[in-house]
């Protein structure tokens, strides 16, 4: 049986579960579920607090997990990414009032409050910064106020809570941050069910980020419109009953998608339809 952890509270729980879903996993019914079995896929989830996982993952208990790149690089955890999930998205970033500071090199003597310690940490060590860190366990924004630090380092999503506490971000994004998954340093990349779970998650992101297209060409065009739509693979080209016009189906990305069929239109291709896809695996 796969053990998987899987986060239970905070930005990463509710896609992560849905996320899971659609990859064809049952999920907990009830968010005081702690771990659920699910016999037909042969996989056991532990809900587990977000900043843990990667310590549980590294002692070699849990198989996998998903977690945010910002809290395994934080966590010190001997635990790697393997899949990056395209989820819960953010930067990591210092701030303080307007004029503090300009990049890492100011923060020379003063004082960084945060809840990633391990990350800021690192940070200031890699630029030869000697600053102190104060860790707090949230709502930093308020610790420049209140005069418990001058600096804050901390998620940036949409920017509004800097905002709202009158904080600008200075110097150089520290790190960008999605929803990963993980496992044990070194652990065996090639085991079957894990790398099954990965093709079943893969196929979640591919069937979010592509639809398929299909278009009528003429032959003479093809080359063209291919160009336009090569596929991941390649696209299928078949054979319409009008002499000199075929059929042709492809992949492409969901973003470009509006873009291509311009393309296509131009270039003389008609009925181009785009269609969701639901599930795949590469
Ligand atoms: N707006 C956001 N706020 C917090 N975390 C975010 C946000 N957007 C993305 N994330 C990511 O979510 C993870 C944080 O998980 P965490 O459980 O701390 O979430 P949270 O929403 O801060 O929950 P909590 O209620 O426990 O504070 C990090 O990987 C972080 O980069
Ligand atoms: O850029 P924004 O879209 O405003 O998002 C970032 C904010 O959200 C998170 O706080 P959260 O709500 O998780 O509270 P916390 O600090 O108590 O964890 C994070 O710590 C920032 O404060
Ligand atoms: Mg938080």
């Amino acid at each position: 049986m796969l053990r998987i952890a899987v986060p239970n509270k905070g930005s990463l729980s509710g896609p992560a579960a849905e996320m899971l879903h659609e990859a064809g996993y049952q999920q907990r019914r009830e968010s005081k579920e702690l771990r659920i079995v699910d016999p037909e896929n042969e996989v056991e989830f532990f809900y587990l607090r977000p900043r843990d996982i990667a310590i549980y993952v590294s002692s070699g208990r849990l198989d996998i997990g998903i977690t945010g790149r910002d809290l395994l690089i934080d966590s010190g955890a001997d635990a790697e990414e393997i899949l990056p999930l395209g989820f819960a998205r953010s930067t990591f970033r210092f701030a303080a009032k307007p004029g503090t500071a300009n990049g890492v090199a100011d923060l020379k003597g003063r004082t960084v409050a945060t809840s990633y310690e391990g990350i800021v940490a690192g940070h200031l060590a890699d630029h030869g910064v000697d600053a102190s860190v104060v860790h707090l366990d949230g709502a930093v924004e308020t610790a420049i106020e209140l005069g418990v630090a001058e600096v804050i380092a901390d998620v940036v999503e949409t920017g509004t809570s800097l905002r709202n506490a009158g904080l600008e971000v200075f110097g150089e994004p520290i790190m960008k941050s999605e929803a990963i998954v993980v496992r044990r340093t070194g652990a065996d990349g090639e085991e079957p069910k894990v790398q099954q779970f990965l093709r079943r998650l893969q196929g979640v992101l591919v069937a979010r980020t592509y639809v398929m297209m299909d278009y009528d060409c003429r032959v003479e065009q093809l080359e063209k419109a291919v160009a336009l739509t090569p596929g991941l693979e390649s696209p299928t080209v078949s054979p319409l009953h009008n002499e000199g016009w075929v059929a042709v189906r492809a992949m492409v990305p969901a973003k470009e998608a509006q873009r291509i069929m311009d393309d296509l239109y131009a270039i003389g291709a008609r009925a181009i339809l785009t269609t969701a896809i639901h599930a795949c695996r590469l």
